[in-house]
């Protein structure tokens, strides 16, 4: 079946920076299970957001939600402000989408697969085609039969498709399954490409960090339908203002100690070790000095204070039970 969720919009926002895309407590159930849990999140325009989880953790779920593919059990998607629910034609008019393998018919060429699509929508130029073939770079391969295409050049003429109208926001769905390592590589740099070259925002899911890791500028990490985090990447030094790090305390009474920092509102305890002393905390960089003080006041000694510094791999590792390789 064709998944492709291809519409005629209005063309892209202006204003860099402007949300697209706002995900507001979305869940998804079936039957007894939450397969999505109130999952919330925002993607602005330009940039590159990734969907990241272990398999079945609900990203597919997701996407097909938000591209009004299957209904909504709670919750609500906004694309430039439009309501999914309420106003799902408006909504879905910014979206360029591939959920699953693009369908062509194989015995036409790649160009006029793209004309058959212009015929069906309306308001797409001959300008437009030429510029979206050459932005997945397959100029030289418009007059080949699409069944003569290799799965990569398949998923890239399905992009220029989707890209047709000018949506605001490309929403794929595992684009660089099945790619050879070549490949993926090709999409990645395509997708960069269109995102700076069109200012348009892409939502991608993969179960691959570090496929993400080169390609998106934030990742949004789901585990069982559970939004676990939401982590900018490159430039790992930028701990976020709103991120809370955690920090491993050595103390002289790690019982005592531990009593005193749950009462505290801005910090939350992750672990406590009696025989070393140590009491680890999540907390904002902003709120260490009052944890200082409390304890000082408190007659708690702390020797030492440490934070625990985990790669993003190790996190994953963690969040998905290891499932991190395809
Ligand atoms: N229609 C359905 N009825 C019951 N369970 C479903 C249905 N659709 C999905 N699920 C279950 O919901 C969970 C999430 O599925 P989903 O396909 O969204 O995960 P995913 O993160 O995209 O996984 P993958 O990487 O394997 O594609 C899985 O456990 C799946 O078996």
């Amino acid at each position: 079946m064709n998944k492709a969720v291809n519409q005629v919009g209005t063309g892209p926002a202006n204003g860099t920076g402007q949300v697209v895309l706002q995900v507001n407590g979305v869940t998804k159930q079936i039957g007894h299970k939450k397969i999505v849990d109130r999952l919330s999140f925002n993607i602005h325009q330009g940039e590159i957001v990734g969907l990241l989880g272990p398999n079945g953790a609900g990203k597919t779920t997701t996407i097909r939600m938000i591209v009004g593919l299957i209904g909504m059990s709670e919750g609500d998607v906004l694309i430039k402000g439009e309501s999914v629910k309420r106003h799902f034609a408006k909504a879905i008019a910014h979206v360029g989408g591939i959920i699953e393998n693009p369908e062509f018919y194989p015995y036409m060429t790649g160009y006029d697969n793209l004309k058959q699509y212009q015929r069906m929508a309306k308001g797409i130029t001959e300008e437009r085609i030429a510029e979206v073939v050459r932005l997945v770079g397959l100029q030289d391969a418009m007059k080949k039969r699409v069944k003569a295409y290799s799965l990569g050049m398949r998923q890239r003429l399905g992009i220029a498709q989707a890209l047709l109208h000018n949506p605001s926001i490309l929403i794929l769905d595992e684009p660089t399954n099945g790619l050879d390592p070549a490949g993926i590589r090709e999409m990645r740099d395509y997708l960069k490409k269109i995102a700076r070259e069109e200012g348009i925002a892409i939502l991608v899911s993969s179960h691959l960090l570090s496929e993400m890791e080169l390609m998106c500028s934030r990742v949004v990490v789901i585990q069982e339908g559970k939004l676990v985090t939401v982590r900018t990447l490159g430039d790992s030094s930028a701990v976020k203002e709103e991120e809370q790090i955690q920090v491993m305390l050595r103390v002289n009474d790690a019982e005592q100690a531990k009593l005193r920092l749950v009462r505290m509102e801005e910090l939350r305890v992750v672990g406590i070790d009696t025989d070393r002393n140590q009491v680890t905390i999540a907390v904002h960089d902003r709120d260490i000095p009052n944890v200082i003080d409390v304890l000082r006041n408190e007659g708690v000694s702390l020797y030492r204070i440490e934070e625990m510094k985990e790669s993003l791999e190790d996190e994953f590792l963690k969040w998905t039970g290891g499932s991190q390789s395809a």
